[in-house]
């Protein structure tokens, strides 16, 4: 259906004849395929943690490259975006014929038997149609020779049960040609997709491999374009070369060798030219008119914004009666599409005119010599008939060769983006032999050591940081904004790598254990909880996929929010919309906390985790996170300094480093930035502006 608009959308813009319709389609069809939708929505998250700044505990794992051993020893360094708006990929460029190869390990995989007979059998079917194709102009030739050669009057009968016979395995060739065209095309769709299946999956698993500096410098929306683009890209080249491309030089093969052995070398010799120049031509002039096509799609790109940018902003059009400057406005973008589009119009018909001139005069030309032949006796009528049968036929592939070679040239560029993203290394890896990091509850102690940090050279976040925490202690950090507090979860999580220093748990180098174990031992509540698209009960189960729904109601009691829960309509199964936006911040924030608690973990991390709590709230869940954090390693990030009074330990970064350590009392003697801070926010602490009203945000969301 998808294709189908946009072949609908491809054609309408240019008028095309009737025939367009149905090879377009061919080619259109299938390409936004579901995969790449499944893949948007998935990635929403991932454009989240890169807007928000974030950290969200997903577990990369180790290796799985697309191209495995085919993109494996790799092409000189540099690449370009190819247009994806990805920027420049820290990746070696992929060629052309890489990317051949690796299309042909999909669809003729060594270790898939299946695969490959179907690519057989479609070959067969291809083959088999192909020569019915040109069986079909025999017939025809033989009808034609039985009416005009076989006399009428002495034998009436004999040569109309001839011509009819002949005429009816004209249909049946026809009819047959048909059959075998579009079982090839049934038995070949299972191979590409079944490819594309692969190759996207292969690359929604890289980019979760991929580290959080290359997310954070890289827009969702144009990595999920580079994968729709990408795996479009893939199933136009493959569907253009199975139901186009070779087809088409099979039969022209055919076309040339049967009017080479049965009318002679000049018939082919004009056969081969007209198709060599018709190429040229057509490609000269489709690389010419490419850029019309390519101004055309920029103005409707921009028509399209605008409008949705003057209709999203109705009431400020209407609170300044700009309403007559917004359609001045979008009737110049549209006046740029027209110009374009008059030009892509025009250029078409120059094209459309040159090749029909082009074959028409090969096909008057290889008419006048078989006339010739005609007459002197070297040929009958139905050769005639049948030459130009079989060059007619040729014509209607032909006729799209432009449309294919540009989109096949796009797709090029499309899948050499999506592959060269596919070479990008992620910076954090595990290391070779690493050892997985073994730690309980006891022995869960945290230490930076001599820690140097900076995420732009020369604005250093840590300056050799050193602290250690102690297992089952909670301690908090606090500081000013830019102080680090953040930074500090990431190089325990190891999103980041230090510049130098070690960051260690259980004394054990966390550089130099297993990267998945690492993240096992650790539980974030992030600042800014984004939730899937799915039910409570999910976005809680996340936390720990193997837990059962009793756990993950035990999680939500402890969390405060189950109470909450039961008293909406659909219970656990309520559907939280898109990121969560049918829930308040504060309950996304206690899913967010459940979620730890269900992980289950040593170590646990409260990045500001009670920001958007209501004061009443925020003294539940404190009193729920010291259940839940006790005999654990635990971490707090507090902007609000009450919400750490009690920790075991507070330590106040500053200037890249410790600036200050100790109890709240002992931190309140010492007189200092600590001092200063609770004091100023005693004073000025107002707790209403930091009221939730559940029940209004949940019913303006329903609204
Ligand atoms: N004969 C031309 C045109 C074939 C044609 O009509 N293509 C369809 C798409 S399948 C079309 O709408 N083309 C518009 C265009 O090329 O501007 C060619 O070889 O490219």
């Amino acid at each position: 259906m998808a294709g189908l608009l946009h072949l609908t959308k491809l054609c309408s813009k240019n008028l095309p004849s009737p025939s367009c319709h149905a090879s377009c389609y061919r080619l259109a069809k299938g390409s936004r395929h579901v995969q790449a939708r499944v893949l948007y929505s998935s990635l929403a998250s991932v454009d989240d943690n890169a807007k928000r700044k974030k950290i969200t505990p997903f577990t990369p794992t180790p290796g799985s490259k697309l191209l495995g051993g085919v993109f494996g020893k790799k092409a000189k360094g540099g690449s370009s975006d190819g247009g994806s708006g990805l920027g420049k990929l820290d990746a070696p460029e992929v060629t052309s014929q890489d990317m051949m190869r690796a299309m042909m390990a999909y669809i003729w995989p060594k270790e898939d038997p299946l695969v490959r007979k179907r690519v057989g059998i479609s070959l067969g079917l291809l083959a088999g149609s192909k020569l019915l194709t040109v069986c079909v102009p025999f017939l025809f030739k033989g009808a034609v020779d039985t009416m005009t050669t076989l006399n009428m009057d002495t034998a009436p009968d004999a040569v109309l049960s001839t011509a009819t016979a002949l005429l009816l395995g004209y249909g049946i060739a026809r009819a047959s040609a048909a059959g075998f065209n579009e079982l090839r095309n049934a038995v070949f769709a299972k191979v590409a997709h079944h490819s594309i299946r692969k190759i996207a999956s292969n690359v929604f698993l890289h980019l979760h491999n991929l580290d959080l500096a290359f997310h954070l410098n890289k827009q969702t929306g144009a990595l999920s374009k580079t994968i729709d683009r990408g795996s479009r890209g893939i199933n136009f080249v493959l569907s253009a070369m199975v139901f186009n491309i070779v087809p088409t030089i099979f039969e022209l093969a055919l076309v040339s060798s049967i009017l080479g052995i049965k009318c002679g070398l000049a018939f082919a010799g004009v056969s081969m030219g007209c198709v060599g120049i018709y190429a040229l031509y057509t490609l000269s002039v489709t690389q010419w008119r490419t850029r019309f096509r390519v101004y055309m799609n920029q103005a409707e790109n921009e028509a399209g914004n605008k409008a949705v940018d003057s209709l999203i902003n109705y009431e400020t059009v209407k609170y300044f009666n700009n309403e007559k400057y917004e359609a001045g406005c979008y009737n110049e973008v549209l006046k740029k599409y027209e110009t374009a589009s008059l030009k892509t119009s025009s250029s078409l018909a120059l094209l459309n005119f040159g090749q029909n001139a082009i074959f028409s005069s090969a096909l008057s030309l290889i008419m006048v010599l078989a006339a010739k032949e005609i007459a002197q006796g070297n040929m009958t009528v139905g050769d005639l008939v049948m030459v130009n049968a079989l060059l007619f036929q040729l014509s209607i592939p032909l006729g799209f060769l432009g449309s294919v070679y540009r989109e096949v040239r796009q797709a090029l560029l499309d899948m050499q983006s999506m592959f060269t993203l596919m070479n990008v290394d992620s910076r954090i890896q595990t290391a070779p032999n690493a050892q997985p990091l073994f730690i309980d509850n006891s022995n869960a102690s945290i230490e930076f050591r001599n820690v140097n940090f900076e995420y732009e050279p020369g604005k250093p976040i840590f300056r050799d940081l050193s602290f250690t925490i102690p297992a089952g202690k909670n301690v908090a950090f606090v500081g000013g904004s830019g102080s680090g507090k953040s930074s500090m979860v990431r190089l325990l999580f190891r999103f980041f790598e230090p510049n130098s220093g070690k960051v260690l748990i259980g004394g054990q180098d966390i550089s130099a254990v297993d990267l998945d174990s690492l993240r096992k031992t650790i539980a974030v509540v992030p600042q800014d909880s984004v939730l899937f698209h799915n039910t409570i009960e999910h976005n809680i189960h996340y936390g720990n996929l193997a837990k059962t729904h009793e756990e993950v109601q035990n999680a939500a009691r402890m969390a405060d929010l189950h109470d909450s829960i039961m008293s909406w309509p659909a219970k656990y199964n309520t559907q939280v919309g898109e990121r969560g936006l049918k829930l308040s911040g504060g309950e996304k924030q206690r899913v967010a906390i459940a979620r730890a608690i269900l992980k289950n973990t040593p170590i646990l991390i409260f990045d500001e985790a009670t920001s958007s709590l209501d004061s009443i709230t925020e003294h539940n869940i404190l009193q729920a996170l010291s259940r839940a954090t006790s005999g654990r390693t635990s971490i707090c990030i507090a902007h609000r300094l009450s919400t750490v009074k009690d920790a075991d330990e507070i330590l106040v970064l500053e200037n890249g480093g410790v600036g200050e350590r100790g109890t709240h009392s002992q931190l309140l003697k010492q007189n200092g930035l600590y001092a200063r801070l609770w004091e100023t926010q005693t004073q000025q602490f107002d707790p209403s502006r930091h009221t939730e009203d559940n029940q209004e945000a949940r019913s303006s969301a329903q609204a």
